[in-house]
């Protein structure tokens, strides 16, 4: 018997190996992870197929197996399996991306094995009026008849510690079993009744079957109750016996996200997947996932690796948001693998946004999605009002016209809340000598340091090189240096000054290292005192914040002139998510808008007629451009401390496929040309982008070309393919 093994290295294929002495072959099953010697190394395996022999001579023993019954069902080694040809990556590193640190480490799964209390016959046969003498363990019997089973964890993270657990033990009504693993218990919150649907959102929610496989785009403007179309369905699928997964962007995944879903299933086990978790918590609650422990399921990106044997329905949040789509190592996209594991489980998928990307829009539009719509806000919010600020011959302040300062006096005089929308953080974006022209650069990027004064020192934003603050040239030792243009430190500072009296919240990465320090930070802005709100796209979305009345955008004009074919419409999104925190209560929005170019049509569609209609327009554009999502998109990429190496790869990558398939329209080829950020960390990048009109085609030339690079490359250059690619930079 032969081992086929999936091993974490960057090789796309299987690893033969035979069983570890003294293992039973009857317990062989693929889905179980092995520890192997590879090289000098010792590395975590998983077994995809038990063989009968190996064309390899000279095979070596597995040095042990980890796992008594696989931890990765068939389906979900078919999908990874999948997903490891469509992205020509190794499936080695697919494995190891869908595992927790912990696990691919190689801990074994008992180590986090739970006790389970569980009614005895007798137990069962009681009425949840009884014991009603000994409230805390009546609490405890209702919970058991109610819920079935409880961990130890979950118990005692409901105040039933092990004295009343063992009282209902003694009385011969409970009892001790050894189960799987439960998830970290979250926060005690009150549970929170759901609110009536309005009919719009009731038909959504008919529209989207229950059963089988389907996919759906919600496009739903801001604060339309997207959140609780979502909710509704979860809990049709948990009603059914069903697991939940719901997929969030990165800075989307907050303990008010948490609260929000456990104040609506207190019921129900839910296990949060997300890179803020410790090691052990998220070997937890993967584990608690894939044993389908857990009934709902909230993640990141990774979290569509998850095996869930019970998976009944997935749901995206805010599915435009780019980190989706993993940009380095697997370059996969969550959002569109969602699509291909709904299928194989053959279960319903929706995608839900304010903003839609234009591939969903495009697949909506086509009609390969259903095209599912909440125009109007939930409750008494009415959409905000928009205006544009024009800022070219203005005397501003700071980078604010005075209009603007005035509209947020009078905001804050009003008891009522501003948001300030900055999309840059640190003090300045460029430190420059006004006698001798000197700029600070990063010496390893093609970019300049941002100040960042707070710290004392200038950041590069790619690499995170830095230095102390200068206060005199290095080059001229003149002191005239300037900090040109503003951050949200400079905007801070600013305002403070400007509006003393009341608190001004900096919310960026650097005042919110941690989730928690976000939900900390915004607890004034909850609380509904009267503040200002100033941060980068961390405000952007998902922020109910009712009390704000006023978005200022400072600058709309990032995305308008920019080298990358997204670059528009991620500043749509962007804008219309910003707007859209403005009067989701009961009171009116208003949104200013200040920028140079108040007169370009982009701007002007976006403002005039909303993102619906400007992403159409874009879309339009696209295809005369034949741009994605029209036609399908890889770029090869290739990098290198030479440059001429990484030009001279891809350009023979690019003659390898002209020879296989030569440009038609149908197939285009474009470069080698240098990456919009040429150079980061001291190598140069390049890409090469290939455009097809069929996605097999391409397909087919990225695997060939896949196995020619693993033998034409210099050993100091890396090259990946990027398919799908989201960012030219
Ligand atoms: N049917 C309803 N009746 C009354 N209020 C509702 C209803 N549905 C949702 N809401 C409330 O409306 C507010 C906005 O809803 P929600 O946050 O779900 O919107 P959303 O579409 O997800 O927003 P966004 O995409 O802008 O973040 C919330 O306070 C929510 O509780
Ligand atoms: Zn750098």
């Amino acid at each position: 018997m032969v081992l086929r093994l999936a091993i974490p290295v960057p090789l796309r294929r299987l690893f033969d190996y035979l069983p570890p002495a003294g293992l039973n072959p009857a317990n062989l099953q693929p889905g179980q992870r092995f520890q192997v010697p590879f090289g000098k190394r010792d590395l975590v395996a998983v077994l995809v197929e038990v063989a009968g022999d190996s064309p390899h001579a000279e095979l070596k023993p597995a040095t042990a197996c980890i796992d008594p019954t696989p931890i990765f069902d068939a389906r979900s080694r078919h999908f990874l399996q999948w997903a490891a040809d469509y992205y020509q990556a190794p499936i080695g590193e697919l494995y190891a991306a869908a595992l927790p640190v912990a696990l691919r480490r190689g801990k074994p799964a008992d180590h986090w094995a739970e006790q389970w209390l569980e009614l005895t016959t007798e137990g069962k046969g009681l009425p949840e009026t009884a014991l009603a003498r000994a409230k805390k363990q009546q609490a405890l019997l209702q919970l058991l008849l109610s819920s079935g089973r409880q961990s130890r964890t979950a118990l005692n993270a409901r105040g039933l510690n092990s004295s009343v657990c063992k009282a209902l033990i003694e009385r011969n009504l409970a009892h001790w079993v050894a189960g799987p693993t439960a998830p970290p218990p979250l926060e005690e919150v009150e549970p929170r009744p759901a609110p009536e649907l309005n009919d719009e959102q009731r038909h959504v929610i008919d529209s989207v079957p229950a059963t089988g496989f389907s996919a759906s785009l919600l496009e739903g403007t801001t604060g339309s109750g997207k959140t609780e179309v979502y909710l509704r369905l979860m809990e049709r699928a948990l009603r059914d016996g069903k697991q939940a997964l719901l997929l969030v962007p990165e800075i989307g995944l907050t303990p008010q996200t948490l609260r929000r879903i456990a104040a609506r299933f207190p019921d129900f086990r839910i296990a949060a997947l997300h890179s803020g978790l410790a090691d052990g918590e998220r070997a937890r609650a993967w584990l608690s996932a894939a044993s389908g422990v857990a009934d709902i399921v909230i993640g990141t990106r990774s979290a569509i690796f998850t095996p869930l044997p019970r998976l009944g329905i997935i749901l995206i949040d805010e599915e435009h948001d780019g980190s989706f789509k993993q940009q380095d190592g697997v370059r996969y996209s969550a959002r569109d693998l969602s699509l291909v594991l709904a299928k194989n489980a053959d279960i319903p998928v929706l995608l839900g946004s304010a903003t839609p990307s234009l591939e969903s829009l495009h697949n909506a539009l086509s009609g390969r999605y259903q095209h599912l719509r909440l125009r109007h806000r939930a409750g008494n919010a009415k959409p905000p009002q928009i205006s544009v600020v024009p800022i070219l011959h203005q005397q501003l302040q700071e980078g604010f016209a005075p209009q603007v300062l005035r509209h947020i006096g009078e905001t804050l005089a009003r008891g009522e809340q501003a948001l300030v929308f900055i999309n840059r953080r640190g003090y300045s974006p460029a430190l420059t000598c006004d006698d001798c022209g000197w700029l600070a650069d990063c010496p390893h990027c093609s970019a300049k340091l941002t100040l960042h004064r707070r710290q004392r020192h200038l950041r590069c934003h790619h690499c995170d090189y830095r230095m102390r603050e200068v206060h005199s040239c290095p080059q001229c030792h003149s002191r005239n240096l300037n900090a040109l243009g503003a951050g949200t430190e400079r905007s801070e500072d600013f305002l403070t000054h400007s509006f003393r009296d009341f608190p001004v919240i900096r919310v960026d990465r650097d005042t919110t290292a941690s989730k928690q320090a976000l939900d900390k930070l915004l607890e004034p802005a909850r609380n509904g005192e009267p503040c200002l709100l100033l941060g980068t796209q961390m405000l952007a979305k998902g922020h109910h914040l009712p009390k704000v009345t006023l978005v200022v955008i400072q600058d709309a004009d990032g995305g308008l002139f920019s080298a990358d074919f997204r670059a528009p419409e991620r500043m749509g999104q962007l804008l219309e998510q910003v707007a859209g925190r403005a009067g989701r209560g009961d009171l009116l929005g208003h949104v200013l808008v200040q920028s140079r170019y108040p007169e370009h049509p982009l701007l002007q569609l976006l403002l005039n007629k909303g993102y619906g209609a400007f992403a159409r327009q874009l879309m339009d554009e696209r295809k005369i451009a034949q741009l994605p999502p029209l036609r399908a998109m890889a770029l090869v990429r290739a990098e290198c401390e030479e440059p001429r190496w990484a030009e001279e790869f891809l350009a023979n990558a690019r003659d390898y496929l002209q020879a296989l398939a030569p440009p038609s329209p149908e197939l285009q080829y474009l470069g080698p040309v240098p990456a919009l950020l040429e150079r980061k960390s001291g190598r140069f990048r390049f890409y090469l982008q290939i455009t097809a009109e069929k996605r097999g085609l391409l397909q087919k030339l990225l695997a060939q070309l896949s196995q020619w690079a693993e033998g034409n490359r210099n050993r100091r250059l890396r090259w990946a393919i990027d398919m799908d690619a989201q960012e030219l930079s």
